[in-house]
């Protein structure tokens, strides 16, 4: 399964396309649509997601609530982007004030650079994390492959701007109920207050914040990656994928950074047989990832987020046109993104899981995957 988007954020829409789907996956769309709805929430969000109310339509691949086996072409309409048209115009003369004040942290400068371009729109536009919401839409169609095998992934917020819950690692189950009533998708009323009141004082400022967000995946067949090859770890692939969110700057997997002061026995989770249920572990300090594949357990990933670049304070900054400084442009914009960055987050951690089980059993059709699952843990049940 690959996947490719398309679109500018103030553009007419955003666009998929989801190559490789087995045949006969049955897709639920309101369920596309909350998770599209759960993107757009979060304390600290701009102006824009007032304005668009994310909806995607499924334009190929799937007839009856089911798919073909086909591409599958996922579109999410930009509602914004009636107000940009003459900005965002695909012919005729450039229209409206280029934008020539780079972003400090932003994709403006180099990209300007890079692709010889005189208005920083030319790169914000496809920079933003706008295109997140394709993802998203991407992700919720692999949380509905990996929901059919009885795997399911979730997320929730760890901190922002340095508060929040530092040294607790909720158990799966207990995060889907708890995070509902958050608007910061964190678990902890109190660390929830405290977020929300530090977002408060940074926008108060024009300022902005980042934090750190954890995704969990539950029931995940064992043996998801390899330890092969590099690029088959399934570690170097989760990695890679919520690296490629935007603001993302770091990433760990079970006790991750806290390896670095612990010595080797008290690192590892002892493994233990038994006789109804085969092999398993007491603890998780790998986070479900050993050698490169999933081992059956719980996977536990962090990352943390920087934040936001736009600052309605902002930072200094040259003027592309003259080489004058200028205080960095200042877009309408979010103040604090990372709840967001979480769904985000779930959507790349579904995807590559997604692809790793149709990579390990290969299937034009649904019926064939799920046989060819059974039979694995068939085996796996009385190694
Ligand atoms: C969900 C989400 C929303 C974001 N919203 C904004 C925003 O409103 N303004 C902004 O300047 N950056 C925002 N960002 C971060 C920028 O997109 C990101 O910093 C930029 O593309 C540069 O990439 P880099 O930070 O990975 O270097 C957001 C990121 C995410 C994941
Ligand atoms: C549009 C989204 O996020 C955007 C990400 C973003 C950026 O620079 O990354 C800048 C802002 O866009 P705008 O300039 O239209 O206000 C955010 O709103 C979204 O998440 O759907």
């Amino acid at each position: 399964m690959r996947f490719l988007t398309a679109g500018e954020s103030h553009g007419q829409c955003l666009t998929a396309i989801i190559e490789g789907l087995p045949a006969g996956l049955i897709l639920d769309i309101d369920r596309i649509n909350e998770e599209m709805a759960r993107r757009q929430q979060g304390y600290g969000r701009g102006g824009r997601m007032q304005i668009e109310k994310d909806k995607v339509e499924i334009l190929s691949g799937v007839r009856f609530g089911m798919t073909l086996g086909s591409p599958v072409t996922l579109a999410i309409t930009n509602r914004d982007w009636e107000n940009w048209t003459e900005r965002m115009a695909v012919s005729g003369p450039p229209r409206g004030i280029p934008v020539t004040a780079p972003r400090p942290g932003h994709a403006d400068l180099t990209g300007v650079l890079k692709y010889d371009r005189e208005d920083v729109r030319d790169i914000l536009e496809r920079a933003s994390a706008r295109e997140t919401a394709a993802r998203v839409a991407v992700g919720a169609v692999a949380k509905q492959l990996l929901a059919a095998i009885g795997s399911q992934v979730t997320s929730h917020v760890v901190n922002i701007g340095g508060v929040g819950i530092q040294n607790t690692r909720p158990d799966f189950a207990s995060i889907a109920k708890r995070r509902e009533k958050s608007v910061v998708g964190c678990i902890d009323a109190k660390a929830e207050q405290d977020m929300k009141a530090a977002i408060d004082a940074a926008k108060e400022q024009g300022d902005s914040l980042g934090g750190t967000i954890e995704v969990l995946a539950d029931a995940v067949i064992p043996g998801l990656g390899s330890h092969v090859h590099w690029d088959r770890r399934l570690d170097t692939r989760l990695a890679a994928a919520m690296m490629s969110i935007p603001a993302i700057k770091g990433v760990e997997f079970g006790a991750g950074f806290a390896y670095a002061a612990l010595p080797g026995s008290k690192a590892h989770d002892e493994i233990y047989h038994d006789p109804g249920s085969g092999y398993c572990r007491s603890t998780n300090l790998a986070g479900g990832i050993e050698g490169g594949m999933s081992n059956g357990e719980t996977i536990v990933i962090r990352a943390v987020m920087k934040p936001i670049p736009t600052l309605m304070k902002p930072l200094q900054s040259v003027d592309i046109a003259n080489h004058q400084p200028i205080s960095a442009s200042t877009e309408r914009s979010d103040v604090c993104a990372v709840p967001a960055a979480a769904v985000v987050g779930e959507a790349m951690t579904a995807i590559v899981l997604g692809q790793a089980l149709l990579e390990k059993f290969s299937s034009d059709c649904m019926t064939d995957l799920l046989a060819a699952i059974e039979q694995y843990q068939n085996r796996l049940s009385q190694a």
